[in-house]
């Protein structure tokens, strides 16, 4: 039997919800989402449960990490569904803060990260990204003050920004990486997957193919210059408008020159018509 979680749409609500959940010496878990929930987000609500007893999901399109050309307004936001999937995992709160109770008026304080939000990946590409995500992570953490906090890897930057940040600002919270979830055709479960037409769904499928195929050349020994040049040709002749397509340490994302670098980890953002893609495996 699946019950509705609370939901939670002020702070103080929130606190109060949280707090009352702590007099229990409850371990609560943080999963960060901007909704429209899939597989993906679901393994992510397993993992939470199996690493402490209560769970919170959250759930806000954060306005801070878009900039102005991007898809803001179209994201997809499917709450009804969003919250029938959170009661049948048994999650605890459902953290739903509308742009006024997250942002306030004469809101003025920005976390600014640097180290891997710095890498040159998804930081060329979305340079006011990072700089969202820290200040609205930095926030969910405080205000929901979780003993561990579960991100995807398919975010691989995210995950490591995210990552040095607790650490950096000891905010006492766990960030806990999840295996990124994939359709059987491969292509990583993403909420922007919907805006792929029946014929970019079909090429989607060659990110994953082109990383996989690389990893393979590194592992026997194909040099990584030349492994990155030839993802990047496989991916843009399927028709992408490739951003990036890296073989970086998959610890600091620094620039790799050869295999003995490692461990490493291939990492590609690719878009198809309107559609951003990002995945990343590790070689
Ligand atoms: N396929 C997946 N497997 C595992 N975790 C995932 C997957 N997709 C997203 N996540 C994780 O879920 C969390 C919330 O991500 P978000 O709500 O942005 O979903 P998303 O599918 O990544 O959406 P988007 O299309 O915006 O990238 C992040 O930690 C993200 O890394
Ligand atoms: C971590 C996050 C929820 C912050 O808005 C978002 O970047 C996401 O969904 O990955
Ligand atoms: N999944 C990361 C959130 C974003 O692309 O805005």
């Amino acid at each position: 039997m699946s019950r509705s979680p609370l939901i939670a749409r002020t702070v103080p609500t929130l606190r109060r919800a949280v707090d009352n959940l702590r007099k229990r010496k409850a371990t609560i878990a943080l999963v960060p989402t901007m909704g429209a929930l899939h597989d993906g987000h679901v393994s992510l609500v397993r993992l939470a449960k199996q690493r402490a007893s209560l769970v919170v999901v959250s759930i806000f399109v954060n306005p801070t990490q878009f900039a102005p050309t991007e898809d803001f307004g179209a994201y997809p936001r499917t709450w009804k569904a969003d919250i029938a999937k959170l009661a049948a995992e048994d999650v605890d709160i459902v953290w739903h803060p509308g742009v006024e109770a997250m942002y306030p008026e004469g809101f003025a304080t920005r976390i600014v990260p640097e180290g891997p939000a710095l890498a040159g990946l998804e930081d060329r590409f979305r340079p006011h990204f990072f700089g969202g995500v820290a200040t609205v992570v930095g926030k969910l953490f405080t205000q929901c003050r979780p003993d561990v906090a579960i991100f995807g890897e398919k975010d691989f930057q995210q995950l490591r920004v995210v990552t040095q940040m607790a650490r950096d600002l000891d905010l006492g919270v766990k960030v806990i990486g999840s295996r990124t979830v994939r359709e059987r055709d491969g292509l990583a479960m993403s909420s922007r997957n919907v805006y792929l037409s029946p014929e970019e769904r079909q090429t989607a499928i060659v990110l994953y193919r082109a990383m996989k195929e690389s990893a393979g050349r590194i592992r026997t020994g194909e040099a990584i210059a030349l492994s990155m040049a030839r993802g990047a040709e496989t991916i843009k002749a399927a028709g992408f408008a490739l951003d990036y397509f890296e073989v970086r340490h998959a610890a600091t994302l620094a620039q790799v020159a050869s295999r003995e670098d490692g461990p490493l980890r291939i990492l590609v953002a690719a878009r198809l018509g309107n559609t951003r893609l990002i995945d990343n495996i590790a070689v």
